[in-house]
């Protein structure tokens, strides 16, 4: 059975008289250990999917299960935990507490699970060495560069070892060393540790880093990029 299951996943949303369907009726089967890139014009609802699977919010009718659970029959404080459990969220302006250092961010989701000192200690180290920022967990997010404060985003959402990670536009606002920095992490994410990631992007350069490219447009899927992507990675 996929990990992600879309059925008919309809997201709506109403200002007075208005309504706006940003997600309309998609069908969609995500893999354990794919690495997704979803492209599409601005508005065609990509952000909105990407938050569905993260369980930030929720759909107006449509099915969504991962890994077997009806992500939408569960009620605001179930959603939290699962959330926390299951899911790490990689911003494209990093959302870092700027108040905290790098290893404090790193450590924050970890003080919704129940874990001795030293083992949110353990895992805290462990996603930092990973993300290859190790070196300035004492730093505030001030302190560090765009591509640097992206890797220490990175560790927040790998220090749960959640077996999914989403990304908005990871590299938006990053140069072009930084972007190929945290896209190879990603890439190693992906091999190495079995993640499953469904990674939002503009820039064709990031996608082809994801083994499956799909488009949306106008809240649906439009063919074309899937095949071609797998068979081009197969003769690769
Ligand atoms: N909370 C909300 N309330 C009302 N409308 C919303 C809300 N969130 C998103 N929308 C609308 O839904 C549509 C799809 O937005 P979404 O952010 O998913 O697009 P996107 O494909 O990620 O775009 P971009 O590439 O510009 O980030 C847009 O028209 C947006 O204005």
């Amino acid at each position: 059975m996929s990990l992600i299951v879309c059925e008919k996943l309809t997201r709506e949303y109403r200002r007075g008289e208005n309504v706006i369907v940003p997600l309309n009726e998609l069908d969609l089967a995500v893999e354990a250990g794919a690495f997704l890139a979803l492209m599409g014009p601005s508005g065609s609802g990509k952000t909105t999917l990407l938050n569905l699977i993260a369980g930030i919010d929720r759909p107006t009718s449509g099915k969504l299960i991962i890994d077997g659970t009806n992500v939408a029959s569960l009620s605001r404080s179930q959603l939290a935990r699962w959330r926390s459990v299951n899911v790490g969220y990689i911003f494209q302006l990093y959302n870092l507490v700027p108040t905290l250092t790098a290893y404090e961010n790193v450590e924050l989701p970890l003080l919704l699970h129940r874990l001795s000192r030293r083992e949110r200690h353990q895992r805290v180290a462990t996603a930092l060495e990973l993300a290859g920022i190790a070196d300035r967990h004492d730093h505030y997010p001030r302190q560090l560069s765009g591509g640097q404060e992206q890797r220490v985003a990175i560790a927040r959402a790998i220090v749960t070892d959640s077996p999914i990670i989403v990304a908005d536009e990871p590299t938006g606002d990053l140069d072009k060393a930084s972007a190929a920095r945290v896209m190879a992490l990603l890439k190693q994410l992906n091999e190495q540790m079995g993640k499953t990631i469904v990674m939002v992007t503009h820039d064709p350069h990031c996608a082809e880093h994801a083994r499956t490219l799909l488009h949306l447009e106008k809240g649906q899927l439009v063919e074309a990029g899937a095949a071609e992507k797998e068979v081009a990675h197969a003769q690769a």
